[in-house]
């Protein structure tokens, strides 16, 4: 049991650090200096109150110089991830009845002290992850924004029949409860290592479920360190069970496992395909339909018509290619420009890209590495493609590094099918298009499977408008970039191929993690 001593105060998002004051680039590298010093530490699996270290571990490397190891992760195989699946349906039992209000006390206290160290787990992506420091400190940021906005969400709806009763009739009281599912097993990305693997975990804990986090093997040190700081605010033991490990062998095992409830899943379409395939498949024992919240990719694009504010739009779109060098679900991978200002346009993306320079994430280059080795081919892979597609403007291959420095690349003249414009390439890579006009545009920008997010530059209203309607993306920007949402107050998730838009950060979510029972009493 929690003390209730946190006053909660109406929900407001978490300021972002402004690192052209030199006070706070000194405190990023004292931080950064601070983590260096805990580096290549080894780190158990959670399962309940036991630490289990496994001969078998995972090496997190820094992926902006691969001679600096992060950290040795221990590593499930299916006989400890169904060891903490029993531990997870135990708990339960009792997690399930700590009323809301308690539950979201440890969330509170999560949250406070996340924000102390605040520079402290950016420091650490920093270096797990290659992000600069503005990239590092906005996902630490959505991550304490995600613990306070669930923890008073969770209260809203166990409020709710003050809030929003039922209609009522003569003779009957009548209710609705927000009640949890079970077991979850929270799957996140690598490439918001904090803010979505927080997001998801408390999301699922704090609605009454125990969970099985299995980390993305490329970032598993920062995810060990939130799962510390939970159990550090007292976070009963076997809420969180934290289970790094292969997502072929436990990933596929938890998920055709009969006591799995739900899956919440963050990551590639491949990915998110397979598990709700083998999910919908009932296994031996098994009494319910698995709930799949799966979110996806994206091949986000900007859409810039005649009348648009060009100077802007042109720094939208470089902003959106190459924030963390692409590497984001919503990251703006396409430009769609009417012809009467496409060099104009254009002239202006190649000016900014030139000015985004590589080199170390800790001494905060606006352009850092991609992930991994993996990565690093794929999207190179992709440039030669390009370089049959379109018209080489700026970029085109390795940059300068002991790590995965790819160069920011643009290519103009790519047509609309062109595998460029088609597929999610998740790196430094943009492919820009040029429309006979703004519903050429549009229309261009809707050619996809994926419907992540998109932004529209215009000045006409009647063409706003339209636009409003017809852009098919569950993150529509009008006259900014793609990229950015802040939780609460731009809910985010996709349509088609980028997911089952599920609202991360929105007032809806806390539903697909609960299940709602009506009970009506005779009075
Ligand atoms: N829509 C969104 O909100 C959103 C947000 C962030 C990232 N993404 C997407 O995520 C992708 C990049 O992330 P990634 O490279 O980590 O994706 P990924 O699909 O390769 O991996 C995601 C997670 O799934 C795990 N996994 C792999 N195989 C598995 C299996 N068979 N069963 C269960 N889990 C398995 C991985 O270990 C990782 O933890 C991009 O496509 C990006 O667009 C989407
Ligand atoms: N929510 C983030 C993207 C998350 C996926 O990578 C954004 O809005 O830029």
């Amino acid at each position: 049991m929690t003390t209730l001593t946190t006053k909660v105060t109406p929900y407001a998002n978490e300021a972002f650090t402004n690192f052209a004051l030199e006070d706070n680039v000194k405190a990023m590298q004292a931080a950064i200096a601070k983590v260096k010093g805990e580096l290549g530490l080894e780190y158990p699996l959670y399962i309940g109150a036991e630490k289990v270290m496994t001969e078998a571990k995972i090496t997190s490397i820094n992926p902006g110089n691969v001679d600096e190891i992060i950290g040795y992760v221990s590593k499930a195989d299916q006989a400890l991830a169904e060891k903490a699946m029993n531990v997870a349906l135990e708990t339960f039992e009792s997690w399930k009845k700590v009323p809301a209000r308690e539950r979201a006390e440890y969330l509170f206290k999560a949250a406070a002290l996340m924000r102390e160290r605040k520079h402290e787990f950016s420091a650490l992506m920093i270096l797990e992850s290659g992000k600069n420091y503005v990239e590092a400190d906005v996902d630490t940021a959505e991550a304490i924004d995600f613990i306070e906005f669930y923890a008073r969400e969770m209260i809203r709806l166990s409020q709710i029949n003050e809030t929003q009763p039922l209609v009522r009739i003569p003779g009957e009281n009548n209710q609705i409860s927000y009640i949890p599912l079970g077991v979850g097993v929270v799957i996140p990305p690598w490439n918001f290592p904090l803010a979505i693997c927080v997001g998801m975990t408390v999301s699922a804990v704090v609605s009454g479920n125990t969970v099985l986090l299995k980390p993305a093997s490329t970032t598993p040190v920062i995810a060990h360190k939130f799962v510390a700081l939970m159990e550090e605010v007292g976070l009963p033991a076997g809420v969180i069970n934290f289970i790094p490990g292969s997502g072929a062998e436990v990933g596929d095992y938890l998920t055709t496992h009969p006591k799995t409830r739900f899956i919440s899943f963050t990551g590639s379409k491949e990915i998110g395909l397979r598990i709700n395939r083998l999910a919908a498949d009932v296994a031996p024992g098994q009494i319910w339909i698995k709930r799949v919240i799966a979110e996806m990719g994206g091949k986000d694009g900007i859409v810039v018509d005649e009348t648009a504010d060009l100077d802007g739009a042109a720094a939208a779109i470089v902003a959106s290619a190459f924030g963390f060098q692409g590497q984001k679900c919503s990251a703006g991978s396409r430009a769609i420009i009417v012809e009467s200002v496409y060099d104009e346009v254009v002239e202006k993306v190649v000016a900014y890209t030139n000015r985004l320079q590589s080199g170390l994430p800790e001494l905060n280059f606006a352009a850092g590495p991609v992930i991994d080795k993996t990565s690093y081919e794929r999207i190179l892979d992709y440039i030669e493609v390009g370089k049959s597609e379109g018209t080489l403007l700026v970029g085109g291959g390795k940059a300068e590094g002991n790590g995965y420095y790819i160069q920011p690349t643009v290519f103009g003249d790519v047509s609309g099918k062109a595998r460029l414009m088609q597929e999610e390439i998740f790196g430094p890579v943009l492919a820009i298009a040029k429309a006979a006009n703004w519903q050429e545009a549009i229309a261009m920008y809707n050619d996809t499977e994926f419907g992540l997010t998109g932004s529209y530059f215009s000045t006409d209203e009647e063409r706003i408008a339209e636009a409003l309607e017809t852009v098919h993306c569950g993150n529509l920007y009008i006259n900014r970039k793609c990229t950015g949402a802040l939780v609460g107050v731009h809910p985010f998730g996709g349509f088609n191929m980028s997911g089952t838009d599920s609202k991360a950060g929105g007032y809806d979510y806390l539903m697909l993690l609960t299940q709602a029972k009506m009970t009506s009493r005779k009075v």
